[in-house]
C-alpha cells in the first residue's frame, strides 16, 4: 500500500488538475473569465450579501462541473479510445452537468442584475 500523501502534496495535486483543465479546455478558461466579469460586476454594483452567495455558489459549480467533466473525458479516453455507447453515455452525461450548472448560473445572473443593468442603461438613454 502507497503511504497517505501529505496535505501539502494532495493540495498541490488539486491545483495541477485545475490548471491542466485551464490548460486543456478552452470552456474553463471561459468560464473563468465570465466569472472575473461577473464578480467585478458585483463590486460595480453594490450587490448585496445574499446575491454575493449566490453568485460564487454558481460560478463555483459551474467550474466544479467543468472539472469533473475534464476527468470523465480523460477516463473514458484511457479507458475507451474506440468508439462505445457507454463511454458516449458517460461523456454526454458528464457535458448534460456543464450545460445544466451553466443554465442555473445564468438565470442567477440575470436575476442579480436585471435591475442594476436596467437602471444604467435607462440613465445612458436619458444623458444621451
Ligand atoms: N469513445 C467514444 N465512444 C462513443 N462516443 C464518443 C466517444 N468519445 C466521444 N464520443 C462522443 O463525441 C462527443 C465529443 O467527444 P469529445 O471527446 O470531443 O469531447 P468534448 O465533449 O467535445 O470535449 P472537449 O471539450 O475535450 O472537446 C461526446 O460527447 C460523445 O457523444
Amino acid at each position: 500500500m502507497r503511504p497517505p500523501h501529505s496535505w501539502r502534496s494532495t493540495f498541490r495535486y488539486a491545483l495541477e488538475g485545475i490548471r491542466y483543465t485551464l490548460r486543456t479546455q478552452i470552456n474553463m478558461r471561459m468560464h473563468a473569465a465570465i466569472s472575473l466579469c461577473v464578480i467585478a460586476a458585483g463590486i460595480v454594483f453594490h450587490i448585496s450579501r445574499m446575491e454575493w452567495l449566490f453568485i460564487i455558489t454558481a460560478c463555483a459549480l459551474v467550474m466544479m462541473a467543468e472539472l469533473l467533466n475534464t476527468a470523465v473525458e480523460a477516463v473514458v479516453d484511457l479507458v475507451s479510445p474506440d468508439a462505445h455507447p457507454l463511454a458516449k453515455a458517460a461523456k454526454d452525461t458528464a457535458a448534460g452537468a456543464v450545460l445544466l450548472a451553466a443554465v442555473f448560473a445564468v438565470i442567477i445572473g440575470l436575476i442579480v442584475f436585471y435591475q442594476p443593468l436596467l437602471a444604467l442603461l435607462r440613465h445612458w438613454l436619458y444623458t444621451i
